[in-house]
């Protein structure tokens, strides 16, 4: 048997009862099978693949707080310091009732490989909670953080783990939890980022899993001789990724069709006015029913099992930017019967296996989230560098380093494809090229 097929059996045996994470490795694993078998005897002997799918460390944790009647609520937190090779973990905090071990298994293994592909000293590492954020009060969201940073901030700090958002984990969390860590430490420190302005964030780290996700889309379309410019887009999610996603589009001549959240979906002819989203979304934290009843030109569409939602539209660019696992095989199929000629990921692994090959063999340019959406922890690493200097860079100055980062990822994994052969592969490319940088690290360091 094959050492990447040995180790992938391993994962299954290891980790029960963890689809994502199994999905995850074995996306990984199968792209890196060229690479692993060249070096094959080394890789085996140091037990390379071994180490590099088990995380250095896992906290489990308690999180009790009080809600608003009184009444005493527990859940679970997680951090998984996946991987510290190139550097200090950094990775989002994850606040949805679906989040389990698994789930931040397969986004601490994705991290590593995103980090790495930044070109910035960053380590791969997730956490976060089963707590609910949707429907809770101010002061219930407070109480939940400040516990949360309670036991997290012993194992955290600017140059050993810097979590930062995710999914229900925006400006408002990052706040009460940068309070509670520096009550308990007393340090004044980069510890989180995606921190407020006037507290150590970074300009541009709002936007820039958005806007990073289209810098990459416009250089995958120039070097295949497209544009984006006049062309239909479809987006999902209604979150902090979506929303700069589709503001960039449009800044860039696209027109913007959709989004969803998870109760529904919007598909607006005119294209989305982004404003009106923001406004809903961000500010009222409201359901893109409020969007619908604000706009005369758009359609609600209330979710339904089942059903294929936004990717059920005509058009040529699809940006995936809600949740894992959100765009299957029908969804491909619609999307290409469509006439869909590229599809980059903002979310991570929004796309099924199925499906990405299903796009790969129907010549559909295909982006993974671990390259298209690595602008976000890109930006995270810059507002590190700011807090380390004590100083703060203009909006155009992380933007520019954005757009320059993104550009150079691209090429990166475009050139890697090439090298090993498999030219028009990003998903190989992207995973190859992430790989070497950590997998050279590991050995330089010794068997740690
Ligand atoms: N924020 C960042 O900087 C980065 C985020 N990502 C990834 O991008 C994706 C979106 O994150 P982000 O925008 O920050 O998160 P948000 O919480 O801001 O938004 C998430 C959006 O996705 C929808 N959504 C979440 N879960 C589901 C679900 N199970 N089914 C349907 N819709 C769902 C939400 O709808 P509703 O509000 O109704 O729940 C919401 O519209 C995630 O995969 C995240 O890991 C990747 C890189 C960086
Ligand atoms: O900015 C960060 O550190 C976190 C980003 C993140 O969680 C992600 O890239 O998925």
């Amino acid at each position: 048997m094959s050492y990447v097929d040995e180790v992938f059996d391993l994962v299954v045996a290891k980790n029960p009862a963890q689809p994502e994470f199994h999905q995850a490795v074995k996306e990984v694993l199968e792209s890196l099978r060229v690479v692993i078998e060249a070096n094959e005897e080394k890789y085996r002997k140091d037990a390379l693949l071994e180490r590099l799918v088990t995380p250095e460390r896992q906290i489990l944790f308690r999180v009790p707080w009080v809600d608003d009647k009184g009444q005493v609520q527990v859940n679970n937190g997680f951090r998984v310091q996946f991987n510290s090779a190139i550097g200090p973990y950094k990775g989002g905090l994850r606040l949805h009732p679906s989040v389990n071990l698994g789930i931040i298994k397969f986004l601490g293994f994705e991290q590593t490989f995103k980090n790495s592909l930044t070109g910035l000293p960053i380590g791969g590492g997730k956490g976060g909670s089963d707590f609910d954020p949707k429907g809770k009060s101010d002061r219930e969201i407070m109480a939940f953080c400040q516990s949360f940073i309670t036991e997290l901030y012993k194992y955290i700090g600017a140059d050993t783990d810097v979590p930062a958002g995710d999914i229900g984990t925006g400006a408002r969390e990052i706040g009460y939890m940068y309070g509670q860590y520096k009550r308990l430490t007393g340090l004044y420190e980069g510890v989180l980022t995606g921190k407020g302005l006037s507290y150590g964030g970074s300009l541009a780290r709002t936007e820039a899993t958005g806007y990073g996700l289209l810098y990459l889309t416009e250089e995958m379309l120039k070097c295949n001789g497209k544009d984006i410019a006049g062309k239909t887009v479809a987006v999902s999610g209604a979150g902090n990724v979506a929303i700069y996603a589709i503001q960039k589009a449009e800044q860039l001549g696209a027109k913007v069709v959709t989004c969803s959240d998870s109760t529904g979906w919007i598909y607006d002819p005119e294209g989305i006015d982004v404003a009106l989203l923001q406004e809903v979304k961000e500010v009222k934290r409201a359901r893109l029913t409020e969007y619908a009843a604000a706009r005369p030109s758009a359609q609600y569409h209330e979710k339904k099992n089942g059903e294929h939602g936004v990717w059920t539209v005509k058009c040529d660019v699809a940006l995936p930017c809600a949740t894992q696992n959100e765009l299957d095989l029908e969804d491909a199929k619609q999307l290409v019967a469509n006439g869909v000629f590229a599809v980059a990921e903002g979310a991570n692994m929004p796309t099924t296996m199925e499906a990405t090959e299903y796009f790969q063999k129907n010549g559909v340019l295909f982006c993974p989230g671990k390259a298209s959406n690595a602008g976000g922890v890109a930006t995270s690493a810059l507002e590190m560098s700011q807090n380390s200097e004590r100083l703060s860079w203009t909006f155009e100055e992380v933007d520019a380093k954005l757009k320059t980062i993104m550009v150079n990822i691209f090429h990166n994994l475009d050139d890697a494809a090439k090298k090993y052969g498999m030219e028009g592969n990003y998903v190989a490319g992207a995973n190859i090229a992430g790989f070497l940088k950590v997998a050279d690290a590991m050995t330089a360091q010794g068997i740690v």
